[in-house]
């Protein structure tokens, strides 16, 4: 088993480089298969969600090259197959293959997406909007079935009962080839669903308002190649950044759209962290007297529920007490758990999260939860004293590119070890 083995208490200095966002590339690679020619993504991260989409594509018969940060897929040769189970349970953008596969061909056979394990994460919106647009679902052998018996999508307007990431792209996957104009209402407007339009649009597609709640899709009969790089992923910038407010002696995190951060950064001027924002990298000063602040989780642009649990180390090096309220995922807690066998003072009552700061962290041998639960406990073990080691690291490799190495660059003493 892999372990990461962090001996705490240097604090980091330099510069650090964000690489492609996760959950951008995870819905750009899937939306490839709706191309009749080639496309080329650039910045995609070295994440195990990216191997295994690449799995998934080859799979069904994509040649797929990958030269370092650079990805050349033709989709020409894929071919609409049942994907039952196997890396598609391993991941939660395997349901982008339901609307790329069934955009493509009508026809879709995926098992039910993994991911993280956050509380319940039905996927009912994705299916209304499936059969808004004509498509028949039944379950076969553990997967969905959807089909649209040879007729083509039909375009129609799609009210979306709750604010959803992947039930907006997921429609717009399945629409931007359909008949007619799709609108999405009460639509999601996080950076990542621009940038997925941004790409359909450039092999063809009419996207207009993404970004926004309400999107209009004009269905185009074919889409071509074009080439396109992946936004940066301002998960993994919140992360190094707040791990910086934290414990860091000057910091620089390049590569950062300010923009797509204003909610988190905002929390931290709140708390007196000092920053410089330049044009796409923000340097962060070491920081002192914090004060304690509430958070609370609502969908783009409001704070995402996803830097919740890495921001945690941060908030316990305060001053004060606060709670956490995730109205995204209520029961994104299991970190808490960990975080008070390395001494946070903090508990859970209701899904709500009370914390009491500042606290003194020692190392401790603690499980990653979940991706962002052991993003907490890396932030958590560089700042504290002594050893820490974490288990069950694949879900941090999940979505956080070269961390070990990113780390290192910063001073903190980490490896991976075998055990
Ligand atoms: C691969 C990816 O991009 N994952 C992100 C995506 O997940 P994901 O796309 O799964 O999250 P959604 O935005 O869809 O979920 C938002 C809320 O809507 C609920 N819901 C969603 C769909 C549905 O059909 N029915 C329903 O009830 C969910 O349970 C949740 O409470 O957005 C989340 C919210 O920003 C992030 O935490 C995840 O990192
Ligand atoms: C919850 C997350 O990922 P996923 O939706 O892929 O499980 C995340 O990126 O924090």
């Amino acid at each position: 088993m892999k372990k990461i083995l962090i001996n705490g208490g240097n604090r980091i200095k330099g510069e650090v480089t964000i690489s492609g966002a996760k959950n951008s590339v995870v819905a750009l690679i899937p939306a490839t298969i709706l191309a009749d020619d080639i496309v080329v993504l650039d910045g995609v991260p070295d994440i195990s969600d990216v191997s295994s989409l690449i799995e998934i594509m080859e799979i069904m018969g994509a040649k797929v090259k990958r030269d370092g940060e650079t990805l050349t897929i033709d989709p020409r040769t894929v071919k609409s197959m049942p994907l039952p189970y196997g890396k598609i349970n391993s991941l939660r953008a395997s349901y982008y293959f339901n609307g790329a596969l069934l955009g493509k061909f009508g026809e879709a056979t995926v098992g039910l997406p993994g991911g993280c394990d956050l509380g319940p994460r039905p996927i009912d919106l994705h299916i209304k909007a499936f059969e808004a647009l004509g498509a028949k679902m039944t379950y076969k052998e553990n997967a969905m079935h959807l089909t649209t018996e040879g007729e083509k999508l039909q375009a129609t307007n799609i009210f979306m009962d709750m604010v959803s990431v992947g039930a907006t792209i997921n429609t717009m996957l399945a629409a931007v080839k359909a008949e007619g104009r799709t609108i999405i209402e009460n639509a999601a407007r996080e950076p990542e669903i621009i940038d997925v339009a941004t790409l359909l649009n450039s092999m063809g597609a009419q996207i207009k308002g993404a970004g926004t709640d309400e999107i209009r899709i004009d269905g185009v009969p074919t889409l071509g190649g074009a080439r396109h790089t992946v936004i940066p992923d301002r998960i993994e910038a919140g992360t190094y950044i707040s791990l910086a407010a934290a414990f860091g002696d000057g910091v620089v995190v390049n590569n950062v759209i300010y923009e797509h951060l204003e909610s988190f950064i905002s929390k931290l001027e709140e708390m007196g962290v000092r920053m410089t924002i330049r044009e796409d990298s923000i340097e962060i000063y070491k920081s002192e007297d914090l004060k304690a602040v509430n958070i609370k989780t609502v969908p783009y642009p409001g704070f995402a529920t996803d830097l919740q649990q890495p921001i945690t180390p941060l908030l316990l090096m305060t001053n004060g007490h606060g709670k956490i309220v995730d109205t995204i995922y209520e029961k994104r807690v299991n970190h808490v758990g960990e975080l008070v066998k390395m001494g946070a003072d903090m508990k859970v009552d209701s899904d709500i999260v009370s914390y009491r700061a500042p606290n003194r962290l020692r190392g401790a041998e603690v499980t990653a939860t979940d991706l962002r639960a052991g993003a907490a406990l890396v932030n958590a073990g560089i700042i504290a004293e002594g050893q820490t080691k974490i288990n069950n690291i694949e879900f941090i490799l999940r979505g956080y590119d070269n961390i070990i190495e990113k780390m290192t660059s910063l001073g903190v003493d980490i490896k991976i070890i075998e055990e």
